[in-house]
């Protein structure tokens, strides 16, 4: 297993925010096929969860996977993907923990910006289950916790979460759902910002958060 520290990483400067001056339609087209396969590992996460085959068929099928993760170690970052952006404002986090193209642990989130913070849709199946059929309560923290701050952030801004409070009001069925964001006030650099998931019979989690622009980052940058 890779060490979880990057030293060899941190002295290249890849896992921070790293200028990359690849053309917006190579990094398009590269983002294309780096979620075609992210899409299909996130099946086969699905099926692992999900198989009902006999013992020896999952060794073999372990041995044929552990191949194909040797064919893709064979060309690594030397760490995290980290946030990479271009001359032409084109920014890109594969290795994202919720909306990475490349992160098959990513449901992924597609987050829209609209007049009032941002919303997403997002169809979670069984590898995000907690309680039996619904959502696990630390995956609708880490749902919210990245939409309130890309609502903070404005993606022109950056805040980090200070504060996350969440109130369960019910349990959050597996299955569509719908997260929403919206900042509330701002106070200095602290941002107020309120979030929700909801299913089709209403809101399942509530939350409130305070995220703040670290001292030194700049205000905002356009
Ligand atoms: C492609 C692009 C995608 C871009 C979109 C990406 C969206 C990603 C969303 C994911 C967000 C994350 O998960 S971020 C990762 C999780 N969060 C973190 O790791 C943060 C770790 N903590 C920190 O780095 C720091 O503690 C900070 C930045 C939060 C605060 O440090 P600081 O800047 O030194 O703050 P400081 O001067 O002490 O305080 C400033 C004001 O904030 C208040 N304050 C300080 N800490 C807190 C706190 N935890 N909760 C509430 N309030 C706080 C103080 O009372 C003060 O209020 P007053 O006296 O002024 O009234």
């Amino acid at each position: 297993m890779m060490s979880r520290r990057f030293p060899e990483a941190a002295a290249v400067g890849v896992g921070g925010f790293v200028r990359d001056d690849t053309p917006t339609e190579q990094v398009d087209r590269r983002e294309a096929v780096v979620a075609s396969l992210a899409g299909t590992v996130r099946d086969l996460v699905d099926a692992t969860i999900r198989t009902t085959l006999g013992d020896a068929e999952l060794h073999r099928i372990r041995d044929d996977l552990a191949a194909v993760v040797d064919r893709l170690r064979a060309g690594q970052l030397p760490g995290p993907a980290g946030i990479r952006y271009n001359s032409e404002r084109r920014s890109w986090n594969w290795g994202n923990a919720v909306m990475g193209a490349a992160n098959a642990l990513a449901p992924p989130l597609d987050v829209v910006h609209d007049a009032s913070g941002c919303h997403a849709d997002v169809d979670l199946g069984a590898a995000y289950e907690g309680p039996p059929g619904l959502v696990h309560g630390g995956v609708s923290a880490m749902l919210l916790d990245h939409i309130m701050g890309e609502t903070a952030s404005a993606m022109r801004r950056t805040t980090f979460t200070g504060t996350l409070t969440t109130r369960y009001r019910r349990g959050t069925p597996l299955g569509p759902l719908r997260l929403e964001a919206s900042i509330v006030r701002e106070e200095g650099r602290k941002v107020f910002v309120a979030g929700s998931i909801a299913d089709a019979d209403g809101v399942t989690v509530e939350a409130e958060g305070v995220f703040i622009q670290p001292a030194g980052a700049p205000a905002a940058d356009g």
